[in-house]
């Protein structure tokens, strides 16, 4: 398929999951009632729920204005059994206007193009979240891609006529960064990631420096796969402000992948002080008898946070062994544990404003005073509800830092449910037993760098997008910066740009 031939194909037989025949009756509170072709008793009257729309496409033979044969393909998802039900049904009569101008789908978009001017990747996570990746490409994204003409190769399927994209199903932690790696060609590229932030970050830091100058930007669709998906989350937030019983994640994912436009993904830079080590698991931290790997890191590129303190102290020990073994009460069991310590980092933090020179740092707090919460971030939620940067806008490329100091375990626990409750934690004050004034800040920074002195290697984890790194003993640093280059374009709603 050639960039000027991309209007959509008739899919293949095999790509069509289940189709049914049927006419539209009415349209009432959000539901399309549909009948069933076969019958005219009421039982085979069905609906169909909007919000479980993906998209409509007219079938090439029925084009040219004719009545009828638009294909809805939609999304159910359920509770027991198997996760997902693509949906597919052919309406013979006509639809509504506001639906079909909502949800039709008249041409491949550029962005997931196969041909020799644009390559089309698909990765499948087979490790991030609940371990579902792989069953929704097989039970969904695959007939979805169908539908468009698209079909997967691998190294033992080859489809014969029909435009290929290449499927890779990660078999390790490094499968997404050996993809990073081989970034740097000339070919315009589209990377579909059925995984959480993991499979983001492992692109950054595989892919190296930024593309060369009239050298196309990679671009990256996402679709919610993993446990936090805080950048998703962020990039789709204005539409969950818009429609509160709006459509699931998955099913706003694949909207945005086959409506969405391609827009810069903004990044920052994070830097450590020599002797700073990745810390990792052979086989990830869930395997038998898991290796702590630690490598030598100098700077890491992210998009979501880079923090110090508590978030840092929770995201690394809920992922070790001794935790990981808990599944998923993990996360809960490990911040109690935190909570209770009700640590105190002893910690530098300082930062240049938005238009400081390069040596105007500031620093927060006074001498010798701890911290409980360093933590920078470029979008608003960490998670779907957990709004750390409720100013946080998709896209806009500023970094924002919050900041609290050592006012322990239960003052903390009151602010993480203030971020929860809609962002609520910026502008808390408190005093705190010893009189001292406390509350939480929260400003725009260009670069902020922190300078930790703390002995107990536990206390010296920092977290880069989810990954950890720890900073050398005897003022070990890390600074972090909004990067000046874009690396990867992101696929997002049209509302957004
Ligand atoms: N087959 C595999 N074996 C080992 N590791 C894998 C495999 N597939 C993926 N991984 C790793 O698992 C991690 C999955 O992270 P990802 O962020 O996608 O999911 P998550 O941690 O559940 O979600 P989130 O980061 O959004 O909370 C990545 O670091 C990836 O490199």
């Amino acid at each position: 398929m050639s960039k000027n031939h991309s209007s959509i194909p008739e899919p293949n037989e095999n790509d069509v999951p289940d189709v049914k025949s049927a006419r539209f009756v009415k349209y009432v509170d959000g539901e399309l009632f549909l009948q069933s072709e076969r019958g005219d008793s009421e039982e085979s009257t069905g609906q169909l729920k909007e919000t479980n729309i993906v998209f409509i496409v007219q079938q090439t033979q029925q084009r040219s204005g004719q009545e009828g044969n638009h294909h809805i393909y939609s999304l159910a998802e359920e509770s027991t059994g198997s996760p997902f039900r693509l949906l597919s049904c052919v309406v013979t009569n006509t639809l509504p206007q506001h639906i079909l101008d909502k949800y039709l789908l008249t041409k491949v978009p550029d962005h997931l193009v196969c041909d020799e001017t644009h390559r089309l990747t698909v990765v499948v996570s087979t490790n991030s979240g609940l371990c579902q990746a792989e069953a929704f490409y097989q039970q969904v994204l695959r007939h979805l891609l169908g539908a468009l003409g698209l079909a997967g190769e691998t190294e033992w399927s080859k489809p014969k006529d029909q435009a290929k994209y290449e499927l890779i199903l990660t078999t390790s932690d490094q499968t997404v960064k050996d993809l990073g790696k081989q970034l740097s060609e000339s070919q315009a590229r589209t990377i579909i990631l059925l995984s959480g932030d993991g499979g983001v970050v492992d692109l950054l830091n595989g892919a190296g420096s930024a593309p060369s100058s009239g050298v196309p930007r990679p671009a990256i669709a996402l679709l919610p796969l993993g446990t936090g998906n805080a950048l998703f989350h962020s990039l789709h937030r204005p539409l969950y402000a818009a429609a509160p019983a709006g459509p699931s994640h998955l099913v706003l994912g694949l909207r945005t992948l086959f409506a969405g436009v391609t827009a810069p993904l903004p990044t920052f830079e994070a830097s450590f002080a020599p002797g700073a080590r990745l810390i990792s698991y052979e086989h990830g931290a869930a395997s038998e008898g898991a290796e702590e790997q630690r490598l030598a890191v100098s700077r890491l590129v992210g998009a979501i946070v880079a923090s110090y303190g508590f978030h840092a102290s929770l995201v690394w020990e809920s992922d070790t062994p001794a935790y990981r073994k808990h599944g998923a009460k993990r996360f809960h069991m490990a911040a109690e544990e935190l909570l209770r310590l009700g640590h105190g980092y002893e910690v530098d933090v300082e930062v240049r404003g938005p238009g400081a020179g390069p040596d105007e740092w500031r620093r927060l707090g006074g001498e010798g005073e701890r911290f409980g919460y360093v933590l920078a971030t470029l979008v608003s939620s960490l998670e779907k509800t957990f709004r750390i940067s409720p100013a946080s806008e998709p896209l806009d490329g500023k970094l924002r830092l919050v900041t609290f100091g050592d006012v322990g375990g239960e003052k903390t626990m009151d602010v993480m449910k203030a971020a929860y409750d809609n962002g609520r934690h910026v502008g808390m004050k408190w005093t705190l037993e010893d009189g001292r004034e406390e509350n939480v800040g929260y400003e725009e920074v260009e670069e902020v760098r922190v300078t930790v002195r703390e002995e107990d290697a536990r206390w010296r984890k920092v977290c880069i997008d989810g990954t950890i790194v720890e900073l050398p003993p005897n003022a070990g640093w890390m600074r972090v910066r909004r990067s000046p280059e874009l690396r990867f374009d992101v696929v997002v709603d049209r509302a957004v740009v």
